[in-house]
Formats: C-alpha cells, sequence, structure tokens
C-alpha cells in the first residue's frame, strides 16, 4: 500500500497545546461519569501525548483494567490524531491491539499516538501505552485505519436527538476534528 506523509495541517493545534473534548458527551474525552476522561496534548510533529488514568468503574478482573476499554483509549488516542492533523473527521475502520503488561487500577496510561500515512481517504495510525510514566515500559501497543469522513456522516447515522442537540449547542462539538 502507497501511503504519503501529510505535511501537518497549518491549522492543527501548536505544539503543546491541550486538546478540548472532540464531543461533550465522547466516552474517551467527554464528560461521561464513568468515562476515559482522556487528556491530550498536540506534539511537535504529528504526534499526540495522551493520559488515562484507570479508575474503580474501568476494571475488568480484579483491581486490573478491561482489556476493551484499554482498546477504547487507544481509538480515541489514534482518531483524535488523525483529526487533528488532517483537520478532518476520520472514524475507525480496523483496529489492532497488543495487550503486552497488565494495567492496574490507579495506574496511568500514556499514550503516544501518530499519524504514520495517508492514502486517499484512509489514515494509518500507531501508538504505544506506557506504564509508570512516559518513558515507562509499553503495556499496550496499537495500530489503526481510520477513514476520513464528511460532517454528513454524523448527521445521516447519529441518533436524532443527539443530532439535534448538538445543532442547537454547537459548542459541543469541536468541528475540526
Ligand atoms: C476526532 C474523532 C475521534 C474519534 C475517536 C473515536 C473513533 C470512533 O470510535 S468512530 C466509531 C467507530 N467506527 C465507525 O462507526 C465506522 C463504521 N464504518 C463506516 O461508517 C464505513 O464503513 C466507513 C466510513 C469506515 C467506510 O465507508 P465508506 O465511506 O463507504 O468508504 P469505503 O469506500 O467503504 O472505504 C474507503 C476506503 O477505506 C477502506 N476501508 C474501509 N474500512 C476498512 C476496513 N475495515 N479495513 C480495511 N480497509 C477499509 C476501503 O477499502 C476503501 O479503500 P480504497 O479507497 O483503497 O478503496
Amino acid at each position: 500500500m502507497e501511503t504519503e506523509l501529510p505535511p501537518r495541517h497549518p491549522e492543527a493545534p501548536a505544539p503543546g497545546t491541550e486538546l478540548g473534548p472532540h464531543y461533550a458527551k465522547c466516552f474517551g474525552c467527554g464528560e461521561q461519569p464513568d468515562g476515559l476522561h482522556m487528556r491530550m496534548v498536540a506534539g511537535d510533529g504529528l504526534y499526540l501525548d495522551s493520559t488515562f488514568k484507570v479508575l474503580e468503574a474501568h476494571q475488568g478482573a480484579p483491581g486490573l483494567a478491561h482489556g476493551g476499554l484499554l482498546v477504547c483509549a487507544f481509538d480515541e488516542a489514534l482518531g483524535t490524531t488523525a483529526g487533528t492533523f488532517l483537520r478532518r473527521p476520520a472514524v475507525t475502520g480496523k483496529l489492532d491491539t497488543d495487550f503486552l503488561r497488565p494495567v492496574p487500577v490507579d495506574s496511568v496510561l500514556h499514550i503516544r499516538s501518530t499519524l504514520d500515512g495517508v492514502a486517499g481517504r484512509k489514515v494509518y495510525v500507531s501508538a504505544d501505552g506506557r506504564l509508570d510514566g512516559p518513558e515507562g515500559p509499553i503495556a499496550v501497543k496499537a495500530r489503526g485505519l481510520f477513514v476520513t469522513v464528511k460532517l454528513e456522516h454524523f448527521a445521516k447515522h447519529g441518533r436524532a436527538s443527539d443530532i439535534a442537540a448538538v445543532t442547537a449547542n454547537p459548542s459541543m462539538l469541536e468541528v475540526n476534528p
């Protein structure tokens, strides 16, 4: 597959900028009570640095993070990486995850997610999640294929009441991404 490394979009947030939620009700980055409440900072290249603190509600086994919620954290980080540097929304087509170490409750996963290339509407992204700090051991790795979509994608497929809510209150949504 031929891919290109795109330029960092000129309107991408400056390096060091903390990103706000792309959608107020997003489970990954929004205000959902038991959500992941991820925090993300733009890097100086085509990467984002994110943190996810594993809480009581995120368990799958006693004292350990649920694997599906770890996948959710990577979905969020990778999708936001695609959207942030292309300034276009992108949805998950494919997501592949390697779980290398257990992730305990109360730990913070430090995720660096990178835009690796684009081919038409396909966006290739990857990420490493580390424990005990940004230089700690890798606990989870992920690679994803995201597909850029127009805003109509959400208007067409989303629940009507939620589309109406963001139409009435556009500040709930960061349009780009
Ligand atoms: C800022 C945002 C942060 C978001 C973080 C969270 C992200 C999410 O959770 S998004 C929700 C989960 N994902 C979804 O709901 C997506 C559901 N799927 C779809 O809507 C559609 O299948 C969609 C949009 C991905 C593709 O459909 P469509 O627009 O018709 O495009 P389509 O022509 O099929 O595919 C475009 C290209 O992508 C490729 N592609 C699409 N899906 C896949 C896949 N699963 N595997 C490999 N390639 C794929 C196609 O082969 C095609 O490639 P090419 O251009 O070389 O022919």
